[in-house]
């Protein structure tokens, strides 16, 4: 066991998300991504003396369905404070956001890892304006783009209640699922409508106490989210260990080192001065408009997890997986009305359909109707699972038939046991060595035998018989 294995990780997200609204939070001003710097703005959001704010109603209803659909309690009434600190992308001098009476508040969320499920609580989460966009040009200096002040945001703070990256990510990937459901954010973190600071702490396992974190600002990518944690853990570990305390502070990821740097001592609360905005009256949430917005919220993922799980004997980890995206779990369920096997199906169109989406998603063009005969095929053992992978790729929007494709191609699963005893002999003598360490013990070498039978029969023999006739050859 390593030093580092005696501690464990400690973390808490913050995570930014633009709300859907047409306009910003406390102007007409249209809030769309990418038009050219400092058109879109007015005294309002840039903060010109005498301009008086007027709070978009949508942008409360936006952040409420948030807050239910995260479990969380709706305050009747909350409060906007100014939040003040200066920076050159702040033009006002103070952020209108939250402070102790926000809008939502003890919450939670499930996560799915392959360890199991897991509450992650929700603090609380609060509406704000997002500050401008500083852009930096290599020998000019740094412009100021305002066209993002005053864009409407929820901020959703989570109780230090994750211990991995793991973890981490797959409450990034639930927050994201519950809010594009729900219809209020685009949450796209290559955007920045999404946006993460994780705080990280740590300290010896069984210890009750939390250790002194560090909050790293702005991940953008999951992939830096994972480098971050991982660095920043491994860091404050060694800190620890010779001696040196953990200092609070804002560090920023650098991807070219993928180490984290100090950026500023952290200010505390006190530091912001935070007071009541004289401008705006209190937010007031009505019983009846509660009551209305709730009615809007669709079907959430859990309960179509629970649902695949007890239908359609899905592992809870394959429902989270599928229900994480919309569309595939709407085509997931067209598909599981027509298929003898839908857990196959559910595979087939995790590992096979939702890869070939991309990023942004869109809808599956393959017809649920084909999707199901696939998994029918790869059930009855006609395919093996590679053909059928490959079979979601090659007709994915072609229109062709399954079933004919595999009978005029050939594609059908070889499973003749003489005939495969025979190419398995074959593989024997042309790989030596690989039979040499499975029968010292090494049974992962079954998978270079079989491999080579599969690429002899262009990938159609039958992987578990050829398994079974290996193990029975090596005895
Ligand atoms: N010891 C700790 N270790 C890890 N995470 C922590 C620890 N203490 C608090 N956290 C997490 O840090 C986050 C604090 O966010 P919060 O918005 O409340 O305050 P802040 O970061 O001080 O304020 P700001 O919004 O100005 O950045 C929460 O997600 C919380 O769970
Ligand atoms: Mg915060
Ligand atoms: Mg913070």
């Amino acid at each position: 066991m390593s030093v580092r294995d005696r501690y464990e990780m400690v973390i808490g997200l913050e995570v930014h998300c633009e709300l859907k609204t047409a306009s910003k939070i406390f102007c007409s001003c249209p809030t769309a991504f990418g038009a050219e710097p400092n058109t879109q703005c007015c005294p309002v959001c840039t903060g010109l003396p005498g301009a008086l704010p007027v709070l978009n109603r949508q942008a409360v209803a936006y952040a409420v369905k948030a807050g239910l659909a995260t479990n969380c309690r709706i305050a009747s009434h909350s409060r906007q404070d100014r939040k003040n600190y200066f920076y050159p992308d702040l033009p006002k001098g103070y952020q209108i956001s939250q402070f102790d009476r926000p809008l939502c508040e003890n919450g939670f969320l499930e996560i799915e890892t392959e360890a199991g499920s897991k509450r992650i609580g929700i603090t609380r989460i609060h509406i704000e304006e997002d500050a401008g966009k500083l852009v930096h040009i290599e020998g000019q200096g740094t412009l100021v783009d305002c066209n993002r002040c005053g864009v409407p945001l929820i901020e959703i703070v989570s109780e230090p209640d994750l211990r991995s990256a793991e973890e981490t990510k797959a409450y990034l990937r639930k927050l994201r699922a519950v809010l594009l459901y729900t219809g209020v954010s685009d949450c796209r973190m290559n955007e920045g409508s999404m946006r993460c600071d994780v705080n990280l702490s740590v300290r010896r396992r069984g210890e009750e106490t939390l250790g002194t974190r560090t909050e790293m600002k702005n991940l953008n990518s999951f992939q830096f989210i994972s480098r971050a944690i991982a660095f920043e853990f491994a860091r404050q570990v060694d800190a620890l260990e010779a001696g040196e305390p953990v200092v609070q502070e804002t560090r920023r990821f650098d991807q070219a080192s993928g180490r984290t740097l100090p950026m500023r001592r952290k200010e505390d609360a006190d530091d912001y001065r935070y007071f009541p905005d004289p401008d705006l009256p209190p937010i007031a949430v009505s019983r009846e408009e509660l009551d209305a917005l709730r009615g809007e919220i669709p079907a959430l993922p859990d309960e179509r997890k629970r649902r695949y799980v007890g239908r359609w004997g899905l592992t809870p980890f394959a429902a989270e997986l599928l229900t994480l995206r919309r569309e595939a779990a709407d085509y997931f369920e067209e598909t599981a009305a027509l298929t003898r096997f839908p857990a196959l199906a559910a595979n087939l169109i995790q590992s096979a359909a939702v890869p070939l989406l991309g990023q942004d998603g869109g809808s599956i063009p393959l017809p649920p109707a084909h999707m199901a005969q696939i998994a029918d095929l790869l059930g009855e053992g006609g395919i093996n699972s590679g053909t059928a992978r490959r079979l979601v790729r090659e007709l994915w929007d072609t229109g062709r038939d399954p079933l004919e494709t595999v009978r005029a191609e050939g594609l059908g699963q070889l499973s003749d046991r003489e005939a495969l005893t025979a190419l398995a002999r074959e593989a024997l003598v042309e790989l030596p060595r690989a039979a040499g360490d499975y029968r010292n013990g090494r049974t992962a070498a079954l998978q270079s035998l079989v491999g080579r039978v599969m690429r002899k029969t262009a990938g159609r023999g039958n992987p578990a018989l050829l398994q079974e006739i290996f193990r029975s050859l090596l005895g």
